[in-house]
């Protein structure tokens, strides 16, 4: 007999979404940085393990639709919370309840789905009490399924999530191959961990307008015999002042993301990588439809 679970990962900017998918999964998929709305895409990761397979969604942090781009980040949070098993909720012990996690939690009214609360970098708090007084805070909102307190960087409490999710996993079809983590396509992975590298090396004069490209990809062998991957990509960002940032002064910034991007895209596709990275500006590229289709982000 196989069992399916149909699992969203929602709650506010920065709670630790990208970071509990990856945990849970066990591969870098979604892009982890300390800036808030790093995650963009839906992304998925797909888990096998005995006869359950666990078919995760991320979701871009709930924030206020400030520009074209967030308008289709606060729909793809919207359309991923209806029609899945269960919803994990995740949520920051340290930060005070948002109007929008309370606006997210009311939309789980009248919902299907079970939700599970995960209050989440619990290794922050010194008064383990405050826990309690957090997860009450939240209970008076919503009657979770379950609340579990969790630190993702700990690795504290994970084991539980899995756990109820298994026993919410109901008979039925694997949908992806057993050995398949994630179903997005290897350009959009790629483009994924450099934007992470971009972001975590940029400080906050670039902030979110970057975004990255893969133009062209293609295996060879080099003259040892070893396979390599060339992967091309192009960093998008809105200003030519932003242009001279990630380059950095004699190209030192891009060098680095480009180093950091390579040494984290051979872990993850176990092949040497060649990178060459490009830097384009596209002004205003937020606000504009076509290109963000273009990024493949609407
Ligand atoms: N101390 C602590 N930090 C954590 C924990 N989990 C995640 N973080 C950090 O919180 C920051 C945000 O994590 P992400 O996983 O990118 O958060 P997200 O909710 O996916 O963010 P968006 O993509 O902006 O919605 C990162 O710096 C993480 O390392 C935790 O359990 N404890």
């Amino acid at each position: 007999m196989t069992k399916n679970i149909f699992v969203t990962i929602a709650g506010r900017a920065n709670a630790g979404k990208s970071s509990l998918l990856n945990a849970l999964v066990g591969e870098k998929i979604a892009a982890v940085s300390d800036k808030p709305q790093t995650t963009r895409t839906k992304i998925t990761g797909v888990l096998t393990k005995g006869e359950t397979q666990f078919v995760f969604m991320d979701t871009p942090g709930m924030h206020k639709a400030k520009n074209k781009l967030s308008e289709h980040m606060v729909n793809t949070v919207n359309e991923t919370i209806t029609g899945v098993d269960m919803i994990i909720l995740m949520c920051d012990c340290t930060k005070k309840i948002s109007d929008n996690e309370k606006s997210l939690i009311a939309s789980f009214k009248g919902g299907k789905s079970k939700v599970i609360l995960a209050l989440n970098k619990i290794d922050l708090l010194d008064n383990k009490e405050d826990v309690i007084a957090k997860l009450a805070e939240y209970s008076a909102l919503y009657d979770f399924a379950e609340v579990v307190p969790i630190s993702v960087v700990q690795n504290d409490g994970l084991d539980i999530i899995m756990d109820i999710l298994e026993k919410n996993a109901a008979e039925g079809p694997h949908f992806f191959p057993d050995d398949k983590f994630t179903d997005q396509p290897e350009k959009v992975i790629m483009a994924e961990i450099i934007r992470e590298k971009a972001l975590r090396n940029l400080n906050d004069e670039v902030p979110h307008g970057v975004a990255v490209t893969i133009e062209q990809l293609g295996e060879r062998e080099d003259r040892s015999g070893e396979a390599i991957l060339d992967i091309t990509a192009t960093i998008f960002c809105e200003r030519e002042s932003h242009k001279g940032i990630i380059i950095g002064k004699g190209g030192s910034m891009l060098r680095k993301i480009g180093q950091d991007a390579r040494a984290d895209l051979e872990d993850f596709f176990q092949i040497k990588v060649n990178l060459q990275c490009w830097v384009k500006v596209k002004e205003g590229w937020r606000n504009r439809e076509g290109m963000i289709k273009n990024f493949g982000l609407s």
